[in-house]
């Protein structure tokens, strides 16, 4: 039968990338997405203010909500320092199948941890499954109806940290509107936008990062 796009996705990686190189697994994501189909990875130019937020905040303890194929797992997890760890929640099986074998070319295996299931079923046993007291930095990308639920709830599970960062893609397209109304009108958070593009098109879409104030 007709093989998927994810899987399509990962035979260009292991065609193109060089094996524990994360940069030419991300370029050639990206050369993918753009010359042959369009996957919803974060991309390359919201992928650049990614980086430029993992940079700024250089995390221990990073969670991912929304694997998929493990784009922006590769860029968050190439930018971390020795000993940093990153939690990646995929709901998929198939998805996170590939995601591991994308992860595993880049060669930052001992930096992730991927866990099949639903962030909400995960969310509350962070504390006693993986021992984490509280999450530097989270990256958003999973449903969009789930960013709202699943931020209050790493809220009373005591997930955030005075200064944990929350970083949202898609607060455009396809929007969040939500969560959106939420961490801007919180006392909690303070918030801002990062204007930039829908991967690989021309449409707007946007990044919000919210620090949370305890
Ligand atoms: O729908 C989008 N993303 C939803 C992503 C969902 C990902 O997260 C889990 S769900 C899950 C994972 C963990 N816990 C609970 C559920 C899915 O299996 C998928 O891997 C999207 C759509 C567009 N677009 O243009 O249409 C652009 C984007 O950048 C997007 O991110
Ligand atoms: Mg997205």
């Amino acid at each position: 039968t007709r093989s998927t796009r994810p899987q399509r996705l990962l035979k260009a990686v292991q065609k193109h990338a060089t094996r524990g190189d994360p940069q030419s697994v991300i370029s050639a994501i990206d050369h993918f997405c753009r010359h042959s189909e369009w996957a919803m990875n974060i991309g390359d130019e919201k992928g650049s203010i990614l980086d430029s937020v993992v940079s700024e905040v250089n995390p221990e303890k990073v969670l991912e909500l929304g694997t998929y194929c493990g784009y922006s797992t590769v860029r968050i997890a190439r930018l971390l320092p020795p000993g940093a760890r990153l939690i990646t929640l995929e709901f998929n099986a198939d998805y996170a199948a590939i995601a591991r074998q994308v992860i595993i070319w880049a060669g930052l295996e001992d930096k992730v941890q991927l866990v099949e299931g639903a962030s909400e079923d995960w969310i509350p046993r962070m504390k006693e499954h993986f021992g984490i007291e509280t999450f530097d930095f989270v990256f958003l990308d999973h449903w969009k109806d789930r960013y709202l639920p699943d931020t209050k709830l790493m809220e009373d599970c005591g997930l955030l940290r005075k200064g944990t960062v929350l970083l949202a893609d898609n607060v455009i397209c396809p929007g969040v509107p939500d969560y959106l109304a939420y961490v801007r009108n919180s006392l909690s958070y303070k918030s801002c936008y990062f204007k930039s593009h829908l991967e690989y098109t021309k449409a707007e879409d946007g990044l919000e990062k919210s620090v949370f104030l305890g």
